[in-house]
């Protein structure tokens, strides 16, 4: 594999992700700006790490960097993103392009608009497992079957015949999950993934991205603007403002004593967020 390989003697022999001193910037026509200053959090193997921030903090834009997926007018200035100790801004297209098919599985917000409409959903799993995975064709079959019943899609049979259309909202993003857990990624990367469901279902996507990190040991980048769902998710919480990672700590922590006055304001405007997680479920669910 290219792309350099670091030793790290600071480094946790847990850590999954580092991510050091991340800065980016974005030309645009009122000229050049940084919106990411200096960024840096770690997500341990086996373990959620949750990015919060309110609309415009910078959480898209690091998930796209660490994925090597910086629009065009973006650029990084700075920093490391060290993944399994790879440097992944300094490797070139061709092994962030392995990265991203095997090593990180990656969920948007918008599934219908990840997902293909013009090949059924059994295609495109099959086709992901022949890019990248040395299955036969008849284990890619077998394989894309246990996928869709491992994210909990009934008659998983039929719906591989499907195209992304015929599903739900929530059942499109269990789909969404299959692929990006098709080729058993260490890390999964969840970009606002429950968003635009109803609190019920996005309980439900909640619910299963906890379960298959538990069965599958993988490790869990989860961005949300919700406080709620960190609750639901989170071992780690990183709260970001302004480009700015303004607080990091253990979940348990940071949610029942903030440091940061911006992590404080955030909590204050979550009402009864200091009671616990199965709390916020019950009040989800209403
Ligand atoms: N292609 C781009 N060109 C110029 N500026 C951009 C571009 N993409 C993002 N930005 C800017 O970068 C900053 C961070 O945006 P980002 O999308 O990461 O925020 P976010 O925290 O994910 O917000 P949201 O929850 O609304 O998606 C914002 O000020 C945004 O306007």
């Amino acid at each position: 594999m290219t792309g350099m390989t670091i030793a790290e003697p600071g480094e946790g022999k847990n850590t999954l992700l580092a991510v050091e001193d991340l800065t980016v910037g974005f030309r645009t026509a009122r000229g050049y700006a940084d919106v990411l200053h200096a960024v840096s959090f770690r997500v341990e193997q086996g373990r959620t790490t949750c990015v919060v921030g309110e609309s415009g903090s910078g959480k898209s834009v690091t998930c796209q960097a660490i994925l090597g997926l910086v629009p065009r007018n973006g650029r990084r200035t700075g920093g490391r993103i060290l993944f399994a100790g790879m440097d992944l801004a300094a490797a070139d297209e061709a092994t962030l392009e392995r990265i991203r098919g095997r090593g990180i599985g990656m969920v948007f917000q918008d599934p219908l608009g990840s997902l293909n409409p013009l090949h059924t959903v059994g295609a495109q799993l099959r086709e992901t497992l022949r890019l990248h995975t040395d299955l036969s064709e008849l284990q890619r079959q077998k394989r894309a079957l246990d996928l869709l019943a491992m994210v909990g899609i009934p008659e998983p049979e039929q719906r591989l015949a499907s195209y992304v259309h015929q599903f739900s909202g929530g059942m499109a993003q269990r789909i969404m999950i299959a692929m990006a857990l098709a080729c058993e990624p260490q890390l999964l990367i969840a970009d606002e993934p429950t968003t635009a469901l109803d609190v019920t279902i996005q309980a439900q996507i909640l619910d299963l991205l906890n379960r298959l990190k538990a069965e599958l040991g993988m490790a869990i980048l989860f961005i949300t603007h919700d406080l709620g769902v960190v609750a639901e998710m989170a071992d780690t919480v990183v709260v970001m403002r302004h480009g700015r990672v303004v607080e990091t700590g253990p979940a348990a922590r940071v949610l029942s004593a903030p440091e940061a006055p911006y992590t404080q304001t955030l909590l204050a405007a979550m009402p009864r967020l200091d009671v616990a997680a199965p709390v916020y479920r019950q009040r989800s669910a209403r």
